[in-house]
C-alpha cells in the first residue's frame, strides 16, 4: 500500500473515538467518496530516538507490512490504506462493531464450552493465517479479539503492533506483551516463536471457560514468577463443571517448553475444537467467500 499523498482529512470525515491504546487511538471514519465506514488507527509517531513517546517508524512498518502480508481473512482485520500527517501514521482498518471478546466474557462471567470451543476455533483459524505466513502475533489476549457485531460469534484479531515475521534470519527476544498472557520465554528473554502464540491460546481459553486469570498475582513479578513456574491449576471452583477435554486442550498448550506445545494444526486437530457444527462450519466458509470476492 502506497502512503497516500493527498490529506487523510481530505477523504475521510472523522467521527467518535471507538478504540485507543498505548500509542494509538482508533476513530471511526466515512470515506467521502465511497460513505463506506472504517476505523482510523491514529498511531504516534516517535520523533526522537531515545524518546519513550510514539512508535518508532520501523516498528509502524512492520505492522503495515504484517496487515498487508495477511489481507483477506476472515479471521483478522483488513488495511484498506495508510497516511501519514506528520505527526501520526494513519491506518484505515475494517470497522469492527462488536466489541471486545473482553467485555463479552465480563458481560457473562463465564462462556458456555461450546461457546468457548467456537471463539477458540475462530481464534486459531486467525492464527494459523498468521503461523502459515512465519508470522506470530506476540500480543495475543481478548482484548485484542473483536466481535464482528454484538450477536454474532464471528471474531476478527486486531492489533498486530507487537506481532513480528519469525525468519531464522534474526532471534526475536525483546518483546513485552501483557503480563498475564505473556508465555516463559518472554519473561525469560529466550527466543520466541510462533508457539509463543500458543500459550497465550491456552491462557485465553482458561479465561474463557472459568472467568479467572491463570497465572495473575497481586503484582507484576509475582505473575511473571506463576508463568516461569507453570504454576496454574484447574481445582478452583471455576472448574467444576468444566470437561477433561477442555481442560487436556488447555494442558497441552501450557507447557513451559515451547517444542511441546500443541502447534496450531494440532490444536484445530484436538477434539474439544474440531467437532465444530456442520452449519458453523458453514457460516464461516459463507465469510471467508465474501471476503474473497
Ligand atoms: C477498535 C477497532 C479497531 C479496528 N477496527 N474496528 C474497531
Amino acid at each position: 500500500i502506497d502512503y497516500s499523498i493527498q490529506p487523510f482529512e481530505s477523504l475521510y470525515e472523522v467521527y467518535e473515538e471507538i478504540g485507543s491504546g498505548q500509542f494509538a487511538v482508533v476513530r471511526r471514519c466515512i470515506e467521502k467518496s465511497s460513505r463506506a465506514e472504517y476505523a482510523a488507527k491514529y498511531i504516534r509517531k516517535r520523533r526522537v530516538a531515545t524518546s519513550r513517546r510514539g512508535v518508532p517508524l520501523e516498528a509502524i512498518a512492520r505492522e503495515v507490512h504484517v496487515l498487508q502480508t495477511l489481507d483477506k481473512h476472515q479471521n483478522i482485520i483488513s488495511l484498506h490504506q495508510v497516511f501519514d500527517n506528520g505527526q501520526h501514521v494513519i491506518l484505515v482498518l475494517e470497522l469492527v462493531r462488536g466489541g471486545e471478546l473482553f467485555e463479552h466474557i465480563s458481560e457473562r462471567e463465564r462462556l458456555s464450552e461450546e461457546e468457548a470451543s467456537s471463539f477458540m476455533h475462530q481464534i486459531l483459524q486467525g492464527v494459523k493465517h498468521m503461523h502459515f505466513n512465519s508470522i506470530a502475533h506476540l500480543d495475543l489476549k481478548p482484548e485484542n479479539v473483536l466481535l464482528l457485531s454484538k450477536n454474532r460469534q464471528h471474531i476478527k484479531l486486531i492489533d498486530f503492533g507487537l506481532s513480528r515475521m519469525l525468519t531464522h534470519a534474526e532471534e526475536v527476544r525483546d518483546i513485552m506483551g501483557t503480563a498475564e498472557f505473556v508465555a516463559p520465554e518472554i519473561v525469560n528473554y529466550e527466543p520466541l516463536c510462533l508457539a509463543t502464540d500458543m500459550w497465550a491460546i491456552g491462557v485465553i481459553t482458561y479465561i474463557l471457560l472459568s472467568g479467572a486469570s491463570p497465572f495473575l498475582g497481586d503484582t507484576q513479578q509475582e505473575t511473571y514468577n506463576n508463568i516461569t513456574a507453570v504454576d496454574y491449576t484447574f481445582d478452583t471452583e471455576d472448574f467444576s463443571g468444566t470437561s477433561d477435554l477442555a481442560k487436556d486442550f488447555i494442558s497441552q498448550l501450557l507447557l513451559k517448553d515451547a517444542r511441546k506445545r500443541l502447534t496450531v494444526e494440532q490444536s484445530l486437530a484436538h477434539p474439544w475444537i474440531a467437532p465444530q457444527s456442520e452449519e458453523q462450519e458453514e457460516k464461516l466458509r459463507d465469510a471467508q467467500t465474501n471476503m474473497d470476492n
